[in-house]
Order: C-alpha cells, then sequence, then structure tokens
C-alpha cells in the first residue's frame, strides 16, 4: 500500500481550518448516459441498500440499471436549469455564501468548500484541494438536517475511505445531525411565515422528508425521531396545534415497507377528509432538487389536485437564504470552538 502524501511540500504555508459542506449529488447532464454511472454508484452504497450484495447486484445491473436511468433523466430535464442540476446549483451558493459570512469573522484561516457523496465534485477530490491548501483541521458539515445512515453514515464512510489511504491526516469534526438546532429551526418556521404572509395559510401544512425503509428504523436509525423532532420544534415555534400540520415521507423505491405515512397516499386522501388546501414544505433537503421540485411541485400536486384538491402550495427549501446561512454559520462557530473563536457579536448571537 502507497499512502498518498504532499509533492513539494511548502514549509512556510500556514495551517488553515477547513468547513466541508456535502450533500448527495446530482448527475452531470440530465441524460440516460450519464444517469447510469451516477445511480450505478449510488445505488452500490450498502449503506443505501442493505439488501445481500451478490442478490443486489444481480438486481441493480439485471433490471434498474436497464430501466431507471431513462426514467429517471425525463425527470431530471424538467428541473435541470442553465447552471445545471439544481441541487449543485443550490450547494455551490450555500458554500460562497457560507464561506463570505465566516471570512467576514474569521479572515483568511478558514477555507470553505463543498463536496458530493456522489458524482462530482467528488469528496475526495475537494479533500485533496482542501488539504494542498495548508487545511490541517478540518469540520466536515453533510447537509443532512436529521441523521440517517444512507446519507450522513454513507458521508462519513467515504471520509474514512479517503483518509484510510492518506499518510497525512488532518484533526476532524464531523456533524452528524441539527435536526433541532435553534436557528435551522428558526430559519423552517420564518420560511413557512414568509410565505403564508405572501399567500395567505392553508388547511393543512404538510412537512414531507425523504423515507427510507421501515427496517433502518427498526434496526436502530434515528432519521425517523428526528424527522418528527423537527415537525415537532417548527411546529411550537409557530405556535400550532394538532390537527394543523401533518408529518409523512416521499421518495419510495423499491417494494419493502418504508416510513409511513406516505406523502402520495396522505395527500391523495386529504380532500376527500374535507382538506382542500395545503402547503407543503421539505424540510430534510437543505436545497431544492429533483425530489423537491419535480416529486412535490409537480407529481404529488397533481394527485392532491386531481383527487379535489383546490390549492397546493410547496415551500422551498431553505436554499442559500440568509435566515439559512446564519443558522450554518451558527452550527458551523459552534463545531468551531477551540480551533478558532468567533468575535462576540457575530451571526446574531
Ligand atoms: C434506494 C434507496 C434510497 C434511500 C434509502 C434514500 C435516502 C435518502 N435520500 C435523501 C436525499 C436525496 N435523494 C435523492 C434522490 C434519490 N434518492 C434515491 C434513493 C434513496 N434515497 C434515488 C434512486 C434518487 C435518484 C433520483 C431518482 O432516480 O429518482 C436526492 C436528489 C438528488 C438530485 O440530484 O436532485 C436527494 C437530495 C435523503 C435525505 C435520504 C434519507 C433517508
Ligand atoms: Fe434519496
Ligand atoms: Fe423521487
Amino acid at each position: 500500500m502507497k499512502y498518498t502524501g504532499t509533492d513539494n511540500f511548502d514549509h512556510q504555508q500556514p495551517p488553515r481550518v477547513g468547513v466541508l459542506i456535502t450533500n448527495l449529488g446530482t448527475p452531470e447532464a440530465p441524460t440516460g448516459k450519464a444517469l447510469r454511472p451516477y445511480l450505478k454508484q449510488f445505488l452500490s452504497d450498502p449503506r443505501v441498500v442493505e439488501v445481500p450484495r451478490l442478490l443486489w447486484w444481480f438486481i441493480l445491473n439485471g433490471i434498474i440499471l436497464n430501466v431507471r436511468p431513462r426514467r429517471s433523466a425525463r425527470a431530471y430535464q424538467t428541473v435541470w436549469t442553465e447552471q445545471g442540476s439544481p441541487l449543485l446549483v443550490h450547494t455551490r451558493d450555500q458554500a460562497r455564501e457560507l464561506g463570505n459570512t465566516l471570512e467576514a469573522s474569521y479572515g483568511d484561516d478558514i477555507i470553505v468548500d463543498f463536496a458530493m457523496r456522489y458524482g462530482e465534485p467528488s469528496i475526495d477530490s475537494v479533500l485533496q484541494s482542501m488539504l494542498d491548501r495548508g487545511v490541517r483541521k478540518l469540520l466536515v458539515m453533510p447537509l443532512y438536517p436529521q441523521y440517517s445512515g444512507p446519507t450522513t453514515g454513507s458521508t462519513f464512510d467515504a471520509l474514512a475511505a479517503d483518509f484510510s489511504r492518506r499518510r497525512w491526516l488532518p484533526q476532524l469534526r464531523f456533524v452528524s445531525h441539527y435536526c433541532d438546532h435553534p436557528g435551522y429551526i428558526a430559519a423552517l418556521a420564518a420560511s413557512i411565515q414568509a410565505y403564508r404572509a405572501e399567500q395567505g395559510t392553508a388547511d393543512r401544512l404538510v412537512f414531507s422528508y425523504h423515507g427510507e425503509p421501515k427496517r433502518y428504523l427498526e434496526e436502530g436509525d434515528p432519521y425517523h425521531c428526528q424527522c418528527l423532532k423537527t415537525t415537532r420544534l417548527v411546529a411550537e415555534l409557530l405556535g400550532l396545534e394538532e390537527g394543523q400540520y401533518t408529518t409523512c415521507f416521499q421518495s419510495r423505491f423499491g417494494r419493502e415497507e418504508w416510513l409511513q405515512p406516505y406523502t402520495d397516499e396522505t395527500l391523495k386522501a386529504m380532500p376527500g377528509q374535507g382538506i382542500k388546501s395545503v402547503q407543503v414544505i421539505c424540510p430534510g433537503f437543505s436545497a431544492d432538487c429533483l425530489e423537491t421540485i419535480e416529486e412535490i411541485g409537480v407529481e404529488n400536486r397533481g394527485y392532491f389536485m386531481d383527487a379535489g384538491g383546490e390549492s397546493f402550495g410547496y415551500i422551498p427549501c431553505l436554499n442559500s437564504s440568509s435566515e439559512h446561512i446564519e443558522a450554518l454559520a451558527q452550527l458551523a462557530a459552534e463545531n468551531l470552538r477551540g480551533w478558532l473563536e468567533k468575535p462576540a457579536g457575530l451571526f446574531g448571537q
């Protein structure tokens, strides 16, 4: 084994602190050709699909990768922008804005960058670039507010795999979740209030989170509990009563039972229960992406309206709003203590 080192190490280079934000990743283009390697990497991750490897290899390569890339490409085409995939565009904006905010208080000692768990920019390549720029202390913040094995756990696996091939490791801190962080909860509540100030309120506020197999919860994954906690804290902050809001889970994949209640079934049933207008928010997604813009904004809107719904509003993700960047800066500052001290009075504290 040859460990990766640094060529021509510069002894004069000042040591820096790095903040790396990560998200899931996205295909290079909205085409079947680009979807195939992306889905292959994603769905081959044992953290994502916990099925015996040999059996899964045949299902993935024999069936899924022959059907899904083309189908997913059609969905991606509907959300693609001139700058690329929305998830990539928002994550890049978040890194830039967070960088500006943190540099304003910590100066040049800090470097902020972003990476994707699947596809590009890869965790390996961004880590290399940060270490080359002198990062010796690294804070990693996966932008998944609720911990789950398939997302946060898998991100840690990718970091660990990279480190296992490296000669000189940085000091490492890792944010496992921030489902109950006051800044994040306040940013969500503010986004709901701002939406309602423009559009009025609806019969029901729907909190829709990405799902995962129910088995993962039964085997100890805290994701489900953390989603319910986020909903509860936002509802408390807004003074909502039971009956004014609902939590559900979207994006089912495969035949196994996933976390319930399912978003699509919930929305299909609501008009028949007298709930004619809804506003949907997806707090588990830190950035708008295929699963929010298309799956909620188009597909699930259709289910609700076809079932007799009269008004369907989608409240956008926090993306790079100033409230979100403020919350992420607070989260970073809390986790940087002892490495870099924050001058008093910054980030609204
Ligand atoms: C196959 C199982 C999957 C699990 C478990 C899962 C968990 C999970 N995913 C997110 C966040 C995102 N998922 C996104 C897309 C996406 N997710 C799956 C499958 C699982 N996700 C697939 C196959 C896809 C690809 C799209 C498709 O082909 O339908 C995205 C969007 C990416 C984008 O480019 O826009 C996000 C974000 C979370 C938080 C989560 C937690 C349990
Ligand atoms: Fe997913
Ligand atoms: Fe989906």
